[in-house]
Parts: structure tokens; C-alpha cells; sequence
């Protein structure tokens, strides 16, 4: 384990065991479709591709770049977009892929853009869900794993850029906060 976690709280192994689980409801769900994943940057990298890869059904990716959260703790409440799609989002079935629900800000933002650009279906794909964080109301349609109300690292997950290396998922140990 990094000497900046508290505790693992998933493995290698399991996250890949559920990432596969997933991937083959999401194959079942839409068989025939050719859904557009749209994976939230940089925190779905690994989980976006992982779960790609496991699909067994036609799809297609793209990414978009909003950010809230900087390198701190907490969320700005603020969402921006530093990416755009580069695909069209009218028609398609699209399932956003991201790494955490915590306040809920990021997807409700991001769900909304693509409902409004005229998407025939948007659902969300989250590998964690951190229900004691959220702060306005939004639900993934697909959840991984449930985590406790801790800061989270690993698996594309950062705090202020580190620890998105690592293959499992844990706790960031707050005595290694940056401060300034
Ligand atoms: O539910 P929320 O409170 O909005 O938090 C979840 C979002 O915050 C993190 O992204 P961040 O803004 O840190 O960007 P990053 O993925 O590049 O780290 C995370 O990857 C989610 O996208
Ligand atoms: O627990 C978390 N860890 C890292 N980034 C995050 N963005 C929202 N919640 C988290
Ligand atoms: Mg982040």
C-alpha cells in the first residue's frame, strides 16, 4: 500500500471482477445500440477504458474535461469545461462514465449539457458512489462499489494530481495533505 493511504479499501482484483460484472450489463442493456461512453477526464481514464474493453457489444468513446475540485478537498460548487465532445451528441444513447458521484455537481452539469443537445438516451456509469457527500439530487444508473464519506484515491482518482497511478483503490491519509 502507498505510505499516503490510510487503508485499501478495493483491490486489483476486485475492482476488475466488477468492472467486468458491469461491462456485462451494460452489453445486455444495450445489445443493438451502439451507445456513445463518455468518459469524465483525467479521473475515469482507467475505469473508462478498462470498461471498454470488457463490452462485448459495438460502441464508441469520446471524453469531455470539466473540473470542480482543483487541488483541494472540497468542491468548488463550480463546474467547468476544459473539453468539449467532439462527438455529436444529438440521437445518441450515451452513458457517462465517471470515477466518483460525491456532491453530485460534475453530473448533473454534465447530464443536463447532453439531454439538452438533444440525446435520445443519457444514463451514468459510476465506479464508486459516495451517497453521504452528495448535495443535489442525482443518482448513477449503474454503481461499482459504495465508498464511506473519505477522500478517496487510485484507479485515475487523484488528490491535487497524485495517486492516479496506482491499480487499487484507498483512503487518502489527510496527515499528507499539501498545505500553502
Ligand atoms: O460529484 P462531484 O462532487 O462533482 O465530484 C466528482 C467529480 O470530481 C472529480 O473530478 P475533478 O473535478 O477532481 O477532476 P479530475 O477528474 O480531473 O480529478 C471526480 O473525478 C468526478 O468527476
Ligand atoms: O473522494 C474523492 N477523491 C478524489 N476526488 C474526488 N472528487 C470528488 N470526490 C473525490
Ligand atoms: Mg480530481
Amino acid at each position: 500500500m502507498h505510505p499516503h493511504l490510510k487503508e485499501v479499501l478495493f483491490t486489483e482484483k476486485e475492482i476488475e471482477s466488477r468492472v467486468k460484472a458491469l461491462a456485462h450489463e451494460i452489453s445486455t442493456d444495450y445489445a443493438g445500440k451502439n451507445p456513445l461512453i463518455v468518459g469524465i477526464l483525467k479521473g475515469s481514464i482507467m475505469f473508462t477504458v478498462d470498461l471498454l474493453k470488457a463490452l462485448s457489444i459495438d460502441a464508441q468513446v469520446d471524453f469531455m474535461d470539466v473540473s470542480s475540485y482543483g487541488n483541494g478537498l472540497s468542491t468548488s460548487g463550480e463546474v467547468r469545461i476544459l473539453k468539449d465532445l467532439d462527438t455529436k451528441a444529438q440521437g445518441r444513447d450515451i452513458l457517462i462514465c465517471e470515477d466518483i458521484i460525491d456532491s453530485g455537481n460534475t453530473l448533473l452539469y454534465v447530464k443536463n449539457l447532453l439531454a439538452h443537445r438533444g440525446a435520445n438516451s443519457v444514463k451514468i456509469i459510476s465506479l464508486l458512489d459516495k451517497p453521504a457527500g452528495r448535495k443535489v439530487k442525482i443518482n448513477g444508473d449503474y454503481i461499482g462499489f459504495e465508498v464511506p464519506d473519505e477522500f478517496v484515491v487510485g484507479y485515475g482518482i487523484d488528490y491535487a494530481e497524485r495517486y492516479r497511478q496506482l491499480p487499487y483503490i484507498g483512503i487518502f491519509n489527510t496527515d499528507f495533505l499539501i498545505k500553502d
